[in-house]
């Protein structure tokens, strides 16, 4: 079978909750199919995933696509950052992949901080401070509690990585993902050789890194024959990267994204380091920087606290003292992986709905505290820029209205959902024809949305959220 010519791309987004499908026209941006099929995340202390129900569900959520999916001509896969996958001589996983909100690795975390000097050192040397999201604390974990399995790994890749080498046959990372690893540093744009010796990861374990706009191969065979042997496979990236493609993002536009994780950042063209860690100095999926920062507690934990309040995610009510610090999965950022959520200002008159609006104000709150050092690092004026707020909570009016309260900015939803794969497809759609994915992602005006108003910002909730955080930081700090 010979590989269709186009005009069709598929980008994928392989994130925490599901993997995301798109067919989409290169040369509009149409969305022509789309697919999706769940992941499942092990429950409790373990965040842990099995690579191989990904590559499952890559081949449900393109037959869900429909029989468009075969004429692409271009694929792209977009993945859930930091993820620490293990595989075996075969390509086989060894174990379940250790998921970026595991804060399991805390422990080795603070020890990889120290050995190598402090957190200044860190961001120094690879542009970020690593918190227990990062591959590199998870290796170290593994290590420790599984030395038999870190003995019996042949290769070491993240979510985006195996499932593009599952494709093609061939190994295979980019600057964006591999700067989420903590062994890749966004300043040099190589491998930092003594980082990977105090990790005890051994550096033919690793795949090369291709530039952007490289491909990583072409379609080599699917299990199923669900993408068409020969098809042009780009280098994909980490979801975030993804997504700020999919945006065709310029310096000087924040993003805050309502997902399984919340984040916010922008692109920029120097190379962050930011030495608090609240900032992650990443490498987007072009030749500039993202710095980011993550929150591990964003819709899941508001959507836990509406079904513990028998509530809908939208029934919430304004008043009240009530302040909710959500970290129901410790937290990253604040820095606090061994915190629990957090419920002060109950009063008699307190209302269901007036908790809920606080769970949406507690986690919003830590993500805008964060984007001020975000924008400080990415160093552009943004003052007059739209928030542009996307993910699957952009969705949500409660989420948007927290958004504008808490920030006082004005605020632009972008009509296309689905970003990440978007992203994904313009880097499908850059390679086929031969340009820059975020200007093709700007061709088909991805970031247009309706936009709203600035609003006055609640400072009364603001210095209460900032009170609560400073007063019970012992207290949410402490290991259970
Ligand atoms: N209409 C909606 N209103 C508010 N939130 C929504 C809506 N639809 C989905 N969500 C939220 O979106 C989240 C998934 O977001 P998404 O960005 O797809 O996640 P992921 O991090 O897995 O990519 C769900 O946890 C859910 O709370
Ligand atoms: O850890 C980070 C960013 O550093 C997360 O943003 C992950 O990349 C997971 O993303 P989602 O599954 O929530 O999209």
């Amino acid at each position: 079978m010979t590989a269709p010519e186009g005009p069709l791309v598929i980008g994928v987004d392989s994130s925490t909750q599901s993997t995301k499908v798109l067919v989409v026209d290169a040369p509009t941006g149409e969305v022509v199919a789309r697919g999706q099929a769940p992941h499942t995340v092990s429950p409790g202390d373990r965040r842990e995933s099995d690579p191989e129900e990904w590559w499952q569900a890559l081949s449900t959520a393109v037959a869900r696509c429909g029989k468009v999916a075969g004429e692409a001509a271009a694929v792209s896969v977009a993945g859930q950052q930091h993820g620490l996958v293990t595989l075996d001589a075969d390509g086989r996983p060894v174990r379940p992949a250790l998921l970026w909100n595991d804060v399991r690795s805390a422990p080795q975390r603070d020890r990889l901080l120290a050995g190598l000097g402090g957190p200044q050192a860190w961001a120094r040397r690879v542009g970020s401070v690593p918190a227990p999201a990062f591959t590199v604390t998870k290796w170290a974990w593994l290590c420790e509690n599984e030395p038999e399995a870190a003995r019996e790994t042949a290769a070491v890749r993240l979510p985006h990585d195996f499932l593009t080498e599952r494709l093609t046959g061939q190994a295979g990372t980019d600057r964006g993902d591999a700067s989420g690893t903590g062994w890749w540093s966004s300043h040099t744009g190589s491998y930092d050789e003594e980082i990977l010796s105090l990790a005890a990861l051994d550096p033919a374990l690793l795949p090369p890194v291709h530039r952007a706009g490289e491909a990583a191969g072409t379609v080599a065979k699917t299990d199923g024959g669900f993408l068409t042997p020969g098809t042009l496979v780009a280098t994909g990236t980490g979801d975030n990267m993804a997504a700020a493609l999919g945006l065709g993002l310029l310096p000087g536009q924040p993003v805050l994204s309502l997902g399984t994780s919340g984040t916010v950042y922008a692109v920029s063209d120097r190379s962050p380091a930011d030495p608090s860690g609240t900032v992650a100095g990443f490498a987007d999926a072009g030749s500039g920087w993202l710095p980011l920062a993550c929150t591990l507690n964003c819709t899941l934990a508001v959507d836990r606290l509406a079904a513990l309040l028998s509530r809908d995610r939208e029934d919430v009510e304004a008043g009240g003292r009530v302040t909710a610090l959500p970290f129901l999965d410790g937290e990253r950022t604040p820095d606090l992986p061994y915190a629990t959520g957090l419920l002060t200002g109950l009063q008699q008159a307190t209302t269901g709905g007036q908790v809920l609006q606080a769970a949406y104000d507690g986690a919003v709150f830590a993500l805008l505290r964060a984007l001020d050092l975000v924008l400080g690092q990415a160093g552009d004026d943004t003052s007059d820029a739209p928030l542009l707020l996307i993910g699957g909570g952009a969705k949500g009016v409660a989420w948007r209205e927290t958004v504008r309260r808490l920030s006082g900015r004005a605020v632009q939803v972008p009509r296309a959902e689905e970003l990440v794969a978007l992203g994904a497809a313009a880097q499908a759609a850059g390679l086929l024809l031969g340009e820059d994915p975020a200007a093709v992602a700007r061709r088909w005006n991805t970031a247009d949305g309706p936009a709203y108003e600035p609003v006055e910002r609640d400072e009364a909730a603001l210095t209460r959220l900032s009170a609560t955080l400073e007063g019970a930081r012992t207290l949410l700090d402490m290991r259970h």
